[in-house]
């Protein structure tokens, strides 16, 4: 163990030279053991070994936050430890690891002999502080594991292509499979010290190699068919930490000449997956798309709510495709969740304009006024258009990763839909109370997504490492008087055709739903690393008609604001290779 020691830094080295010397201790954490709590006391320093730890941060009331990963060679709990106080995060073992522990004061006597050591401490806890704060929901993760699901075809071809396309994105990468399952503890380690990307790859009959690659990775995939059924066992190889902490994800081989996948829930329900990714058949498009995700490459479009406002969004995703930004996962709420389920449907720029017209410009979808018992309108238009666009299509069959998000009446809670009925889904989200009667689901009542998080770019963050693009339409107009002045006549209102619009209580309604998401907003705001914020002055949630003006302020806005970007949008949160790293400035 003296000798294993990764020497080439100097909290390396001391670490080597305290064990030799009997000062710090070892031990081994199984995976999934903790190796300290929030708020526990910092009396020792912990230098990882070998395995993998994560740290984990766990606010009252929101998404457990993944801080990020400790790698053989790097320290842990040195915050606390440094300014005194208790640990901020919780500690976890991801994989079977082995750990160094030295006492706070015998780390600051040792810590005299080299000053380099503070340095390198203080640049790593730069580091992660940022990483913190730029909300990096799932960790950065690097050793991937793919494991077939049933025995077929040989997955390690694709897993090769796959390589190719990280090597293409400035990386190195290497592809292990079961010829390794003999290998001792030290190859692994050198092999993943020595890439940026390391992917094991196993077959359905290498059975004892998929328990290993099932512990020894950081993020793994399961590989099935899409043109099959789920097993109806599916067995895991996933270790227990990346089973609990969701980091198991699903991907699905589908036919070049597929249309749409087809019964991709069951998939999902079978494996329990937390993320699902199609692969077609030579799609390179698709594969580009998987090694942008692997790699914190992948851009998330997220798109809010606003009613007439959310035509903008139109505009801004044609600049978007314009300038060949890539769109991997797509998600919104309300009217920018409509928008959004176009692009994961696959609607090319003519399409999307078509539809959108078809359903809410040329004739409103809401003008069948009902007697206001539970709303004001019956709600039937909107199903006929929801289910004229979206038909029967299911979440998990969209070639693109989607979601959208309503708000729970019943429990109080926004809810996310990344399953189930495409229509339904969308059903909830738009459905302003007062305006549209709630949906249901298992007793639930669900409405429209703006009263809980109308621009859920922080919800995109729990789930894609990438770039986020936010568009927000709900900027710059709070509700005035002339929103909600008495018609002369309820007569000549009707008369002059307003009345198409929905009356003023809609934009009441709507301020009133939404006016306590104002702090959620900001968050939101903040999660999204590039911010569109078109202006539509003048152009009211009711403006139903007001299709060119708003999606021309898109196009305008997106264009402006991706135009002074200094690095193509996928690139904004490109972490160096190892190449790069060393490259960089000396770290003595
Ligand atoms: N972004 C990050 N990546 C990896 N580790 C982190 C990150 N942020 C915090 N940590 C670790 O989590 C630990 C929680 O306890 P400490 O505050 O003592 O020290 C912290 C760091 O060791």
């Amino acid at each position: 163990m003296e000798t294993s020691l990764n020497d080439d830094t100097a909290l390396a080295r001391l670490f080597a030279k305290q064990w030799r010397e009997g000062a710090a201790a070892w031990f081994s954490l199984p995976g999934g053991a903790t190796l300290f709590e929030p708020g526990d006391a910092a009396d020792q320093l912990f230098f990882l070994k070998t395995g993998r730890l994560g740290a984990f941060r766990r606010d009252e009331g929101q998404e457990p936050l993944f801080l990020g990963v400790i790698r053989p060679g790097e320290p842990a709990g040195e915050m606390a430890l440094v300014d005194g106080t208790v640990h901020s995060a919780e500690m976890v073992a991801l994989r079977d690891s082995e750990v160094l522990a030295l006492p706070r004061r015998a780390f600051f006597a040792a810590a005299e002999d080299d000053p380099s050591v503070m340095l390198e401490l203080s640049r790593l806890m730069l580091r992660r502080a940022r990483q913190a704060r730029s909300h990096a929901a799932i960790g950065d993760p690097s050793v991937y594991g793919f494991i077939a699901v049933e025995p077929g075809a040989a997955i390690r071809p694709i897993v090769e292509r796959l390589a190719r396309c990280i090597e293409a994105l400035g990386y190195s990468v290497t592809v292990e499979g079961g010829e390794s399952a003999h290998a001792p503890t030290e190859w692994f380690s050198n092999v993943e010290r020595g890439h940026d990307f390391v992917l094991y790859v196993a077959e359905a009959d290498e059975t004892a190699w998929k328990h290993i690659v099932g512990r020894q990775v950081d993020r793994l995939f399961r590989v099935g068919r899409g043109d099959r059924p789920p097993p109806s066992q599916a067995p895991t190889y996933a270790s227990g930490p990346l089973q609990e902490r969701r980091l198991v994800d699903l991907i699905l081989l589908q036919s070049a000449r597929a249309e749409r996948p087809q019964g991709s829930e069951a998939w999902v329900a079978a494996t329990q997956a937390a993320r699902l990714f199609h692969l077609r058949e030579n799609g390179l498009a698709d594969m580009q798309r998987l090694a942008r995700v692997m790699t914190g490459q992948s851009v998330g479009l997220v798109l809010s709510g606003g009613g007439a406002r959310a035509y903008a969004h139109v505009g801004a995703v044609q600049a978007l495709r314009e300038r060949g930004v890539p769109i991997d996962f797509v998600g919104g709420a309300s009217m920018g969740a409509i928008v959004a389920a176009g692009i994961a449907m696959g609607w090319d720029d003519g399409e999307m304009e078509t539809r959108i017209r078809r359903a809410f410009v040329d004739t409103s979808p809401l003008d069948d006024i009902a007697f206001p018992l539970i709303a004001m309108t019956r709600g039937e238009k909107v199903d006929q258009r929801l289910a004229e666009h979206f038909a029967e299509v299911e979440i998990s069959d969209l070639w693109l990763p989607f979601f959208c998000v309503s708000s729970n009446l019943t429990s109080g809670t926004y809810q996310l839909h990344r399953t189930g009925g495409l229509r339904n889904a969308l059903r909830a989200s738009i459905s302003l109370p007062g305006v549209l009667p709630p949906a249901t689901d298992h007793g639930q009542v669900l409405v429209d997504g703006a009263v809980m998080k109308n621009f859920p770019a922080d919800v995109m963050r729990s789930f894609q490492l990438g770039p986020i693009v936010g568009v927000d339409v709900t900027r710059g107009r709070s509700i005035t008087s002339d929103d909600v002045y008495r018609p002369p006549s309820i007569w000549s209102w009707i008369a002059s055709g307003d009345w198409r619009k929905g009356p003023p209580i809609v934009a009441l309604l709507m301020r009133a739903a939404t006016v306590t998401t104002g702090r959620d907003l900001a968050a939101s705001r903040e999660a999204s690393d590039v911010l569109i914020t078109p202006k539509l002055e003048g152009i009211d949630i009711r403006d139903w008609r007001a299709f060119e003006p708003a999606v021309k302020a898109g196009y305008v806005a997106a264009s402006l604001t991706l135009d002074a970007l200094n690095r193509p949008v996928a690139s904004l949160r490109r972490r160096p290779s190892l190449a790069e790293q060393r490259a960089g400035p000396a770290t003595g």
